[in-house]
């Protein structure tokens, strides 16, 4: 066997162990690829491939210096495949090469960017056979693993709708990695739209170490029996699904479980249910085009630390429901913003902060050098300067910040930076290899090295001078290179004179270079003793970096101190900034009151019309009409924008606001991108409006813009209403509902609870005002075309739809202009509202035939289709049979005066009478 095929045979052979798509195998100084391996990184990652003989075959060979494996792996990984990895070590009998660890998106998180953080598992419990096919089961295990602050999230969902609370938390954490558990991996619906939603990968790993038993062992094994007993995870899917993810970090070999030390149990009713539709909707943490700018996270983060930056993210997706909590937050950011100076004296300190959540997983991953330690040394000094800040200010002083500084063990945290700060040198380098990371006085051993080192470096600094006085030399000097070590080195006029124990070793172009045994003794003394330096250095460093991993939790603690911190101080800041009041947090199911509220962006950039929202208990339902552009989407946003704020303890854009806590915010707002997954806008619209009916209690907020609009308008009108009626009657949800169908402003007369109101506009000289102020009462028209003149609609369109709202209006007969004819003759059909009499005309004015909205009407009973009321289609067809050319044209002409009747209604108001007519014109003709 030739030495190319063992090493080809050998990677085959280990990749087939693996069960990872690529395999990167250490050689030497390398990671090779071979075979289908070299070409797939060949092509994704253009390494330059070159061939392999292997016992007769040339196979494709691709490879990367050690060092520089981590950017590779990446990229592969980001393009979703799995990569093993195997190292090479020395033995006494020749080399082996072991897989190490399996590349996936979760386990490289510690050396990714800050926002990538979660790896999930998922599995189902109680299922019903429906459940394999992936309908859904009774209950669903969550847990996630936060690589970044070694916090272990473990969660049981059951109750209504499991499934889609299930999906809710995993956008909520949005990981990068999903484990699913043996039914859910059927359940494509559901892994597809995780992935479409937060493009975390499913890992398809060992079903077994989903099993009860091995899952509750491995859970118990990492954070301990008492731990697991304490958090009392009860339910068998919750401790699979955290037993499966403690496995499978364990196999991927990346040493982050040594920085887990949290478990908790995560309760989805601590905190405000917003599922995935309204964190987009809403615009929180990205706008509805995917830009992080323009959300709302992106206009309140004045954070100056990433720790900070993610907490307050954090908060963003969680809101919450104890008024205890949020009212700690409150308090807190009412004393920053209060004591100014100090405060920017506290965020001035947090800007030096170091991330140490972060290096706590860096330390036990063991990827933590000297500069990274050292970081950590001066970050855990800034917990007294911070306590003294706070100490000093009065406002201070008596706000829960002096809490937040004292949760961490101060005096485990005062320790490890003493043991940091005697061990480490002010300035190491960033190798851990070389030396020079540690300070004098560390170690004896270590001192006694460098002191020799010293002592040799300086016979070798002097040695030029000495050599000179002692021969003679002129133009003599002392120099070390890479290739020759230490010479002497004699300019050429000289060289000559040199004694005759002098070596000469090369020749330039005018000097020599020599050599004598002392020096090239003194030499392999220095070697040697740089190499005794740096294993010992190295040896030191590795123990003192698994003190700090050790030490893990004292440094997630004051890392989380410092990101509260952090994110307070962020939320005083922009409250002072901004104008914000701190709102007034009442029971749930308590009223939402705001005075004067602003949208928190949309102030950012428009000289803005502040509106008061009252959502008392006589008036749990708003529906809020006006003209298209008025502002009634960003009325209702600003709204649950102010409501969410309130919930995450931050003051809120509005003069005053009261807030009744409340247990979800649910929205259904035009949908975008759901097209592109092949469900209508309308099944979607449906799906979303189901959801909030099942899922909303009398504690939760609702925000519909617009229902019904996918359909046909009487669907639309009587699903909108019966929405509404359900709303109020059955759930009693505090809503605002906006709408164009004026027709739904009569609930208000029907129900006690039922308010509404109108963004107003104002029209003079046909010249339209928004004015953005949200008053009493509906509407009482709609603007629409002026509307579609400003989006630049031809103007022959837009006078007649002038002409057509006008007679709408007056209750006129509206003119249809039809066409056709035999001779291209141009007819008008004339429908009579008050009489419900239709007329053709030929274009001269004379009267043709006359037809009334009867059933026994040839002509018309002719026409089929109409308007269908699940598809929302107008078909028009001219019915042939039994008819003479003119019924034929009269029957296309009065299919399009439907139309055109049923089109306006969506967007115009004509009168419910009209509507009714047409109605009952309609039935008529579809009944014949
Ligand atoms: N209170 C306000 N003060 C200043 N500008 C506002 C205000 N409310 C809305 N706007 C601005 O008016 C524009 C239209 O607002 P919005 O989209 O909320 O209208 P809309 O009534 O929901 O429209 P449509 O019915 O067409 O969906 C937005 O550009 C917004 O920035």
């Amino acid at each position: 066997m030739t030495e190319a095929e063992g090493i080809v045979g050998e990677f085959k052979s280990l990749k087939r162990s693996s069960d990872a798509d690529v395999l990167a195998m250490q050689v030497g100084d390398f990671y090779e690829f071979f075979d289908e391996d070299a070409e797939l990184v060949g092509e994704e990652l253009d390494l330059k491939t070159s061939k392999k003989s292997s016992g007769g075959t040339k196979y494709p060979m691709a490879g990367v210096p050690v060092a520089e494996l981590t950017p590779y792996l990446k990229a592969l990984v980001e393009r979703g495949y799995r990569v093993a990895v195997a190292n090479q070590r020395e033995t006494d009998s020749g080399h082996v090469r072991e897989i190490e660890r399996v590349a996936t998106p979760g386990t490289l998180l510690e050396t990714s960017d800050a926002d990538a953080r979660y790896v999930a598992a998922v599995v189902e419990s109680g299922s019903t056979a429906d459940s394999r096919s992936g309908g859904g089961a009774d209950a669903y295990g969550l847990a996630f693993a936060d690589v970044t602050t070694g916090r272990f999230y473990v969660t049981e969902i059951d109750g209504d709708d499991p499934r889609g609370k299930t999906l809710t938390e995993l956008y909520r954490f949005d990981p990068v990695e999903v484990l699913p558990g043996p039914a859910v991996r059927e359940d494509d619906d559901l892994l597809g739209t995780v992935r479409d939603r937060t493009g975390a990968t499913p890992t398809l790993f060992d079903a077994d170490a989903f099993a009860p038993g091995g899952a509750d062992r491995a859970l118990r094994e990492q954070f301990g029996a008492e731990t697991v007993d304490s958090v009392g995870i009860d339910a068998d899917a919750a401790i699979r699904a955290a037993g499966a993810i403690v496995a499978y970090v364990e196999e991927t070999g990346t040493g982050v479980l040594a920085s887990m030390t949290r478990l908790q149990r995560y309760r989805d009713a601590d905190h405000v249910e917003l599922d995935a539709t309204t964190q987009r909707n809403l615009e929180l943490t990205e706008t509805m085009q995917g830009d992080r700018s323009g959300s709302l996270y992106d206009t309140i983060d004045h954070t100056v630390t990433s720790p900070g930056g993610r907490l307050l993210k954090e908060w963003l997706q969680r809101p919450r429901r104890s008024r205890d909590v949020l009212r700690r937050r409150q308090e807190s950011v009412e004393a920053l913003a209060a004591a100014a100076l100090a405060r920017e004296e506290l965020r001035e300190t947090l800007g030096e902060a170091y991330d140490l959540e972060r290096l706590a997983s860096k330390s036990t991953h063991g990827s933590a050098d000297a500069r990274d330690l050292l970081a950590a040394r001066d970050t855990l000094g800034l917990l007294p300067e911070l306590e003294a800040a706070i100490d000093a200010a009065p406002q201070l002083a008596d706000s829960p910040l002096t809490d937040i500084v004292d949760q961490p063990d101060r005096e485990a945290a005062a320790e490890l930076r003493e043991r940091l700060d005697a061990a480490l040198a002010e300035d190491p380098p960033s190798t851990v290899r070389e030396g020079g990371m540690l300070t004098q006085g560390f170690d004896e051993e270590l001192d006694e090295i460098i002191e020799r080192h010293e002592q040799v470096e300086e016979w070798f600094d002097t040695l030029a001078e000495r050599e000179r006085e002692e021969y003679g030399l002129a133009h003599v000097s002392v120099g070390r290179n890479k290739t020759d070590g230490y010479y002497i080195q004699v300019g050429k006029s000289a060289a000559d004179g040199v004694p005759e124990h002098y070596e000469n070793v090369k020749t330039l172009k005018n000097s020599e270079r020599f050599v004598t045994d002392e020096l090239e003794e003194k030499e392999r003394e220095i070697m040697r003793l740089e190499e005794r330096r740096g294993d010992l250095e190295y040896e030191l460093f590795c123990e003192l970096r698994d003190a700090v991993a050790a030490a893990a939790e004292t440094l997630q603690d004051v890392g989380r101190a410092i990101a509260e911190i952090d994110a307070l101080a962020s939320l005083a800041v922009h409250a002072v900034g901004n104008d914000w009041t701190r709102p007034e947090l009442a029971e749930p199911g308590e009223p939402v009151e705001i005075e004067q509220g602003r949208h928190p962006v949309v102030e950012q950039t428009t000289d803005f019309v502040p509106n008061g929202a009252s959502l008392t208990d006589d008036r749990r339902f708003l529906i809020v009409t006006g003209p298209n552009m008025s502002g009634k989407s960003t009325y209702m946003r600003q709204t649950a924008l102010i409501v969410l704020l309130a919930q995450i303890g931050s003051f809120v854009p509005a003069r005053s606001a009261q807030v009744g806590v409340v247990d979800g915010i649910y929205t259904r707002v035009g949908a975008l991108d759901e097209l592109a997954q092949g469900r209508s806008t309308f099944m979607v619209e449906m799906q979303e409006l189901s959801n909030i009916l099942h899922s909303a209690t009398d504690e939760s907020l609702v925000i519909l813009d617009e229902v019904g609009r996918g359909t046909a308008t009487y669907d639309g009108i009587s699903i909108a209403w019966a929405a509404t009626e359900y709303l109020v009657n059955e759930i009693g949800a505090r809503t605002l509902f906006a709408t164009h169908y004026h027709e739904l402003t009569a609930l208000g007369d029907h129900f006690d609870t039922v308010a509404n109101v109108h963004v107003a506009a104002d029209e003079t000289d046909g010249e339209v005002t928004f004015l953005r102020t949200v008053r009493d009462g509906p509407t009482d028209r709609s603007y629409g075309i002026h509307v579609a003149d400003l989006a630049g609609v031809p103007d022959p369109v837009v006078d007649r739809s002038q002409d057509v709202l006008a007679r709408l209006r007056d209750d006129e007969a509206i003119d249809i202009r039809g066409s056709g004819g035999s001779g291209g003759e141009t007819k008008q059909v004339v429908f009579d509202v008050q009489s419900g009499q239709m007329t053709t005309a030929s274009a001269d004015g004379g009267a043709e035939s006359a037809a009334r909205g009867s059933a026994s009407n040839d002509a018309v009973s002719g026409v089929e289709g109409g308007r269908t009321a699940s598809g929302g289609e107008n078909k028009r067809t001219a019915s042939k049979d039994g008819s003479d050319d003119g019924d034929a044209e009269l029957d296309e002409s009065a299919a399009e005066v439907l139309d055109e009747l049923a089109d306006l209604s969506i967007n115009d108001t004509p009168p419910v009478e009209l509507m009714a007519k047409v109605q009952e014109w309609q039935d008529e003709l579809d009944g014949a």
